[in-house]
Formats: C-alpha cells, sequence, structure tokens
C-alpha cells in the first residue's frame, strides 16, 4: 500500500483546528491525526467529519486522541493549540497564556516528529513562533507561522469587494506582523488582471480597504464572539497542500528573518516564501515603497516588545 503523508492537528477539536481537518480530508492529503486536550471532542470532529465523506467524496483515515505520541513521524504538525481572543482583545492579550502551551505542544513535537514540518497558528502569532523555533531547535525551514495567507486571502477579498471584480485576478499581498496595527498590505505591487491597484481605486479608497484588512480579525471577532476559523482552515490546507504535494508555491508566512529587509536575525515576520516539501525552502526580499519598508520597521519593533513577554512566560 502507498505511503501517504502524516499530518497531525494538535488543538483539532477547536474551531480552527476542525476546519484545517475538514479541508486536509476533503482535499485527502494524506492521513489525519486529531490530537487535543480534549479527546472526546477531538473524536466527536473526527467521527463528524467520516460519517459526511460519502457526500462529500473522500476517504481520510483519522485518529483522535489526547496522547501526544500518536504524531510520532508525522510529516507535517500543525499547531492550533491555544485561547482564542474574545471581542475587545488584541492578539497580543493572549501572549501569556498561549506561550505556555505552545511550549508544551513544541516539546512533544520535537520528542515525537523530531522530521515534521511545523506549522504554527497560535496566536499571538510572530511571537509564538519564536516560543516553537526555541523549543524545537528545528531550522527556520522547518517552522512556520500562518498569519499572510489569511491577511491577503482577506486583502484580495476586500479590493474584490470594493471593485466588484472576481477575487482570482486580485494578486496582493500582506506582510509584516499578524496584528491588528503592524500587518503590511503591500498596495504598491498590487495588481488586479495585470492592472495596478491604483490605477483602479484613489488613494482614500485604498486606505479603507487596507484598513478593513488590518482589522479583518478584529471585525469577525466581534461579530462572531470568538475568532474566525473558516478562513484560517483554507489558509492553513493551502500550506499544508502545498507540502506535501510539493507544489513550491510562493505564499506569504512568517518566518525566522536572517538579516533579509534589513531586519534583525532571528525575528519572525510575515514575508513570501517558497512553500515545498522541505518546508519554506527560499525565503524572498521584494521591493517596497518607503511608507511599506516603514511599516514592515513598525512591525519588527512591535514584535520585540511581545517576544519578550513572550520569552518570559516560557
Ligand atoms: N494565525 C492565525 O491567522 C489565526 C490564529 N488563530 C489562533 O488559533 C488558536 C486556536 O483558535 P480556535 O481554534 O478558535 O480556539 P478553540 O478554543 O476553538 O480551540 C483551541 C483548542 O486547543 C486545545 N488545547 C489547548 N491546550 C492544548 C494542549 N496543550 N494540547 C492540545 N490541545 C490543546 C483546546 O482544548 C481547544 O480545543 C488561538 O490562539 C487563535 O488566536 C485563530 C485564527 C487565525
Ligand atoms: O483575529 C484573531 O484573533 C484570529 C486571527 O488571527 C485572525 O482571524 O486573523
Amino acid at each position: 500500500m502507498l505511503k501517504r503523508p502524516k499530518i497531525t492537528v494538535v488543538g483539532a477539536g477547536g474551531n480552527v483546528g476542525a476546519s484545517v481537518i475538514q479541508w486536509c480530508a476533503q482535499k485527502e492529503l494524506g492521513d489525519l491525526v486529531l490530537i487535543d486536550l480534549k479527546p472526546n471532542v477531538a473524536q466527536g470532529r473526527a467521527l463528524d467529519l467520516a460519517q459526511g465523506g460519502a457526500f462529500a467524496g473522500f476517504n481520510a483515515s483519522f485518529t483522535s486522541t489526547d496522547d501526544s505520541s500518536l504524531m510520532q513521524d508525522s510529516d507535517v504538525v500543525v499547531v492550533t493549540a491555544g485561547v482564542p481572543r474574545k471581542p475587545g482583545q488584541t492578539r497580543e492579550e493572549l501572549v501569556g497564556i498561549n506561550a505556555g502551551i505552545v511550549k508544551t505542544v513544541c516539546e512533544n513535537i520535537k520528542k515525537y516528529a523530531p522530521n515534521c514540518v511545523l506549522i504554527l497558528v497560535s496566536n499571538p502569532l510572530d511571537a509564538m513562533l519564536t516560543v516553537a523555533q526555541k523549543v524545537t531547535s528545528f531550522p527556520r525551514e522547518r517552522v512556520i507561522g500562518m498569519s499572510g495567507v489569511l491577511d491577503s486571502s482577506r486583502f484580495r477579498s476586500n479590493i474584490a469587494r470594493a471593485l466588484n471584480v472576481h477575487i482570482k485576478d486580485v494578486s496582493a499581498i500582506v506582510i509584516g506582523a499578524h496584528t491588528d496595527k503592524d500587518m503590511v498590505p503591500v498596495t504598491s505591487t498590487a495588481t488586479v488582471g495585470g492592472v495596478p491597484l491604483n490605477k483602479l481605486l484613489n488613494a482614500e479608497q485604498i486606505a479603507d480597504v487596507v484598513s478593513r484588512t488590518k482589522r479583518g480579525g478584529a471585525e469577525l471577532t466581534e461579530l462572531i464572539g470568538t475568532s474566525a476559523w473558516v478562513a484560517p482552515g483554507f489558509g492553513v490546507t493551502a500550506m499544508v497542500e502545498s507540502i506535501v504535494l510539493n507544489q513550491g508555491r510562493i505564499l506569504p508566512c512568517s518566518v525566522e528573518l536572517k538579516g533579509e529587509y534589513e531586519i534583525s536575525e532571528g525575528a519572525c515576520l510575515c514575508v513570501p516564501v517558497k512553500l515545498t516539501n522541505k518546508g519554506a525552502e527560499k525565503v524572498f526580499e521584494i521591493d517596497l515603497s518607503s511608507d511599506e519598508k516603514a511599516a514592515l520597521k513598525a512591525a519588527h519593533t512591535a514584535y520585540l516588545e511581545v517576544r519578550k513577554i513572550a520569552l518570559n512566560s516560557i
């Protein structure tokens, strides 16, 4: 029998984890292991999905457990374990509690799946990525944060809605920190069907799209009462797919920088990377406007503050 990729989601009983499992199952990306502190909930999520396979047309294999050893030798481990924010909170306010959770989970990943590509989702994303890297000591290629795919998807959706065009034709990315204040929607390179964004929207309209994008997660949290999970699940799945199918997609993801963008070594921020079965195989430096360069610098400063608290909490 052919060996399929083994994909583990830690935190799979929760909203984002369940969404990731659903889309990975739908795309038959591999055998899925669902781990959560609440094993019954993870088991329930797995059963619910398995029962939908007949009509959704997939035949995935699920294992659900609170036993971390079942992630043994996973090819990809997605970490969604952690507390989500409530309306009125920032992601950064979760730092103390989630640093401890990410530390515990990453100790198990290091022990049981030392060769995996780790995709981190828990917030505050960039600082949690530093915790994951410190605990696992994995090379930067194999510790990747999901932020830019989601933020860019929101950016593209906001541009498409402002112009009443198909989202597929919108090419635009968000880099920087995964925070309401310090994400950097890159307007200077954004295009729709090859037409530069500034030929389609005026400065005020662009500012509106940018501000809506930066507040995308907060807006949803206010509406739902907890943070988003459907679009985050799609975002993670695109990353998993590019890794397990070795697609080599270039997607904005949080990674440790090693001097790129003139940012001090060791900082984790979102930039475009090539995702293959080695993980974030290549990090790209793109040309930015002077405003975007300044915004990236501010994102770095903000990240350092949150990182300090995160590292003091573990
Ligand atoms: N990076 C991003 O773009 C996004 C990040 N998030 C973050 O993802 C995290 C999860 O969000 P939700 O799924 O909505 O929360 P949730 O509360 O629905 O699920 C979290 C799950 O983690 C589990 N868990 C907690 N500690 C654990 C441990 N040590 N081992 C195993 N499982 C553990 C809980 O039992 C729970 O089932 C939050 O920190 C949230 O802020 C959410 C959306 C997007
Ligand atoms: O807003 C949140 O707290 C969850 C998240 O990171 C997002 O949806 O972008």
